[in-house]
């Protein structure tokens, strides 16, 4: 029995009605389905989604962003379903994607990829707190002396910066990441989900976050969810999830 997210319910439940509600969502490629009717919230916070490899991950956060068109369900964001919108559009609600491999353009410079941010921002025409690129090379100091340079000749970490960078220039409200540690040295994973926290904290940006690292995802989230062949099977505060000895069997 599919479970039903109420907006009103979930406006008690979370205390605001601006976040994110996903509701029974199913979705897949073709004749292969891949979500079956997946329901949480983000409002406030940041959450991460963990899962295997293969258990539905990036196809909730694209359905999410508009990249791919749900079966099933739907998807309100700020009391609005954003369902029938397309990429652009949902961006423009305050939605912002960093998808997994980066997603930079490599032969433009580092200033240019955050300007384009900023060029969604522009056009939302809302009364949105606008992210400076002061904010973004101070988060990310590794980019300010480097503006110039083509992102394509940056190392792999340097690049997530710039992605996530540009995403921070649409300044959005809610930010969905895909593995942003992917690629990252060990040693780098930590600072990076850190500079997330920071993200959330000094910008009240919402986050929903996929990561392999489990144990640092869940230190930087507030609450989490487990994604197993298409369907949540366990969610809760970060704190008890890390906790939870049968969560690390389920990987
Ligand atoms: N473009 C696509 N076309 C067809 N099938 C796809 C496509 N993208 C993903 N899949 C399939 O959908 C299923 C879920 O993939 P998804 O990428 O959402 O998983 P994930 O949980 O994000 O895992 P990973 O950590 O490996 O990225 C997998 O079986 C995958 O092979």
């Amino acid at each position: 029995m599919a479970k039903t997210l109420d907006p009103a319910v979930a406006e008690v439940t979370t205390g605001r009605s601006g976040g994110l509600l996903v509701e029974n969502v199913s979705a897949g490629y073709g004749r292969h389905i891949v979500l079956r009717e997946v329901s949480l919230t983000v409002d406030g916070e940041i959450v991460s989604l963990l899962g295997h490899n293969g258990a539905g991950k990036s196809t909730l956060l694209r359905a999410v962003s508009g990249a791919l068109k749900m079966t099933g369900g739907d998807v309100r964001y700020r009391s609005r379903s954003v369902r029938d919108l397309d990429t652009a559009r949902v961006a423009q609600s305050g939605v912002a994607l960093v998808p997994q491999g980066r997603g930079v353009f490599p032969t433009l410079s580092i200033e240019e990829n955050l300007r384009l941010g900023a060029g969604v921002a522009r056009h939302t025409g809302s009364e949105r707190q606008l992210v400076t690129m002061d904010f973004v090379l101070d988060l990310f100091p590794a980019l300010a002396g480097r503006l110039k340079e083509r992102a394509g000749t940056l190392s792999g970490g340097q690049q997530q910066m710039v992605a996530i960078g540009t995403a921070l220039m649409t300044s959005p409200t809610l930010l969905l990441l895909d593995e942003p540690s992917t690629g990252l040295a060990p040693v780098l994973v930590q600072t990076m989900l850190d500079q997330i926290r920071t993200v959330h904290r000094e910008l009240g940006i919402d986050v929903l976050i996929v990561e392999q690292n489990i144990h640092e995802a869940l230190r930087v989230s507030d609450r989490a969810y487990v994604l197993r062949l298409g369907a949540i099977v366990r969610e809760g505060p970060a704190a008890t999830l890390l906790d939870d000895a049968d969560i690390w069997d389920l990987f």
